[in-house]
C-alpha cells in the first residue's frame, strides 16, 4: 500500500439557505490557489450545494483534476455518546436512536473509504463539513469517539493527514487558515473572542 495524503476542508462560508456567500466564494478561490501548489489527484465533495460550489471553484484552480461527489462526505453527526456530557445535552436534544445509527453508518463509511493508505500514492482533497472533518481528526488521533465534539474548524481551513502503510496516521495540519486574509478567517464559529 502507498501513502494517501488527505486534505480535508470545510466548505466556504454559507448563508442560511446553504449557498456560499461572497466571503465563501473568495475563501474557496484562495483555497484553490493554495491547493494549486500541491500534486492533487482528485477533489471529492459532499452532495450538499455549499460543498459542491466550493469544490467547483477549487477545481478551477486545478486543471485536469477530477471533481466528484462522494456520499461519504455528507454532513452528519458521527457519534452520539451513551453518557451525554451535560454541556452537550441541548445539542442532542430530540436526536433519536435511528438518526444516531444513520450518522454512525456515514461516519464509518467516511473512514473506511478515505482514512487509510491507498493503492498508489495519492493526494485527495475532501470538501465537506465541520463534523466530518472533526471525525477524521478524532479518528487519526485514535481519540475516544466522544472527542469529535471538541473539534471545530473554520470555513476553507485546511486539515492535512497522511496515511502511511503500517504507521498511525500523521496529522500535518489542523484548521490552517494561512491562505486567508484576516477578515476571511474564523468564519463558521460562534460569537466570541478569537485567537
Ligand atoms: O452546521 C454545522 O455547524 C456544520 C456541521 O458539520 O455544517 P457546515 O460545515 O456545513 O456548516
Amino acid at each position: 500500500m502507498a501513502t494517501r495524503h488527505l486534505y480535508a476542508v470545510r466548505h466556504g462560508a454559507a448563508d442560511s439557505f446553504g449557498r456560499l456567500t461572497d466571503a465563501g466564494q473568495r475563501q474557496s478561490e484562495l483555497l484553490g490557489e493554495r491547493l494549486a501548489g500541491l500534486p492533487v489527484d482528485a477533489v471529492w465533495h459532499s452532495p450538499l450545494p455549499r460543498a459542491v460550489r466550493c469544490a467547483q471553484i477549487v477545481g478551477e484552480y486545478l486543471p485536469g483534476v477530477a471533481v466528484r461527489e462522494a456520499a461519504e462526505l455528507l454532513d452528519h453527526v458521527p457519534y452520539v455518546p451513551d453518557e451525554m456530557p451535560p454541556a452537550w445535552a441541548g445539542f442532542f436534544d430530540g436526536y433519536d436512536a435511528a438518526q444516531a445509527a444513520e450518522g454512525a453508518v456515514i461516519a464509518d463509511s467516511l473512514t473506511d473509504r478515505f482514512a487509510r493508505p491507498a493503492e498508489t500514492e495519492t493526494h485527495e482533497v475532501l470538501i465537506t463539513h465541520a463534523y466530518p472533518v472533526a471525525w477524521l481528526v478524532r479518528h487519526a488521533l485514535d481519540a475516544p469517539p466522544v472527542r469529535w465534539l471538541g473539534l471545530d474548524c473554520g470555513n476553507t481551513a485546511l486539515t492535512a493527514i497522511e496515511y502511511r502503510d503500517g504507521l498511525a496516521p500523521t496529522m500535518l495540519l489542523y484548521n490552517d487558515m494561512s491562505h486567508l486574509p484576516a477578515e476571511l478567517r474564523w468564519t463558521g464559529f460562534g460569537p466570541g473572542a478569537l485567537p
